[in-house]
């Protein structure tokens, strides 16, 4: 079987409130951001499929004829299937050699990788192909870098597999796929992040295939259009942790302590609500210094109330407390444990006080940007498009 030769992109996001109390059946806004995730699919014909993963030093290549042995003989039959296939899991579990609790960056990958492919293509012929992806995202540190990569695979192979259209025509630069074709590749990314998480509400996949602002609630998705602009400073603590071990901690708690967690989720739930409430107002009414000092009491609060449920970290006190210094407020974002923490910016906030802000959180160790949010969803790229640097990265001479 021969493949088309394809690009796509995908975006990372940030979760403005409800991160942990989503997994749980609570409301979450989340926001896609500028930084991209960027995956080159081509075809070969050397018999192998051959992954490069540059952000996590990972280059790997496998015989078509051993792939193929891995498949039986009822896979690949439902391409929509929303299940995880566990004995499939299991494996390539073996295979890729991952030991239950082994949660290492390139096992997690090459997992979700290989178990799209064969999902996939499993049906019919195995084809050569190399995939090489590339982020702008930090990986692993709350920004979705897991959500991006998994809509970028699932909607690179759905589409080499035939399952979707190509939605690029001769001469656009980009292009996107139409209603059906996202909720397929959503649906194949939520499984991407199954394999990464372990228990994802899906929201990270949403927004990587949707973009812009959503409300999400159990599965449930609805892109906010009206939004007012907001600004939003970015950092990343550097402090390196696990989405899937800090969601299975806040079930751990949730199981020890119900009486105790469940009304802090319900309350998180209203603090979406609210902050969804306000937004809205801010599109319909002259926005006034009120409805950032609501933004702002709200990110305290919710801050808070993930302190309470176990995945603060003293850098993302830091954050809060050297941010405060200077009269802005910060919450985690993503799963938290370290990781990214937002910051809102007032329309009045001047930028001498966003320099020293981030020249301050600069000197504990941390990076900052400040970001544009809402950028596109999942979609595909000519290869003149593509900047020179991200195109280096994919494919480099
Ligand atoms: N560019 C990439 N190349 C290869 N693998 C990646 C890449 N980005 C993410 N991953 C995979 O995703 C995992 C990180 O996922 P994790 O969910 O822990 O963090 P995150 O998605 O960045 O944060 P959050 O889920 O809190 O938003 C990595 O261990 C790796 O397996
Ligand atoms: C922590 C969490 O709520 C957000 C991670 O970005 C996990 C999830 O929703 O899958
Ligand atoms: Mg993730």
């Amino acid at each position: 079987m021969h493949v088309q030769h394809c690009i796509v992109s995908a975006p990372g996001k940030a979760i403005l409130h409800g991160e942990h109390a989503v997994v749980h059946g609570k409301v979450a806004l989340a926001v896609s951001l500028n930084l991209r995730t960027f995956l080159e699919l081509k075809a070969t014909s050397s018999g192998k499929v051959c992954v490069d993963l540059p952000n996590i030093d990972t280059s790997l290549s496998w015989d078509v004829s051993e792939l193929r042995m891995l498949l039986s003989a009822s896979l690949g039959e439902d391409k929509e299937t929303k299940l995880l296939d566990v004995e499939l899991l299991r494996r390539l579990r073996e295979f890729v050699g991952i030991t239950d609790g082994n949660l290492d960056t390139r096992s997690m990958a090459t997992l979700a990788f290989l178990y799209i492919y064969l999902s996939l293509f499993g049906s019919g012929d195995l084809p050569s192909l190399s995939v090489s992806v590339w982020s702008e995202l930090p990986t692993g540190a709350g920004l979705g870098s897991s959500a991006a990569y998994s809509v970028c695979l699932a909607a690179a192979l759905l589409t080499a597999s035939g399952a979707i259209p190509a939605p690029l025509k001769d001469t656009a630069s980009t292009a996107r796929w139409c209603q059906e074709d996202m909720e397929l590749i959503n649906s194949w990314a939520f499984q991407g992040e199954k394999i990464i998480h372990g228990n994802p509400s899906g929201v990270d996949n949403a927004v990587g295939t949707w973009g812009g602002m959503l409300r999400f609630l159990s599965g449930k998705i609805i892109p906010l259009s009206r939004v007012p602009l907001l600004r939003i400073l970015l950092t990343n603590t550097k402090v390196p942790r696990s989405t899937k071990v800090l969601v299975a901690g806040v079930k751990d708690k949730l199981n020890k302590f119900p009486s105790i967690i469940n009304p802090v989720l319900d309350s998180v739930d209203a603090i979406s609500c609210t902050c969804e409430k306000t937004l809205a107002e801010m599109t319909s009414q002259p926005i006034t210094g009120e409805h950032y000092n609501v933004l702002e009491e709200l990110i305290d609060i919710n801050q808070s109330q993930l302190n309470v449920m176990g995945v603060g970290h003293p850098s993302l006190d830091t954050l809060c407390r050297v941010t405060l210094a200077r009269g802005l407020h910060s919450k985690l974002t993503g799963a938290g444990g370290g990781g990214c923490g937002i910051t809102l910016l007032r329309p009045e906030t001047d930028s001498s006080v966003v320099q020293s802000t981030v020249q301050d959180l600069r000197d504990c160790g941390y990076e900052c940007w400040e970001t544009s949010i809402g950028g596109p969803g999942v979609q595909q790229h000519s290869p003149t498009s593509v900047k020179d640097e991200v195109m280096e990265h994919l494919s480099p001479h």
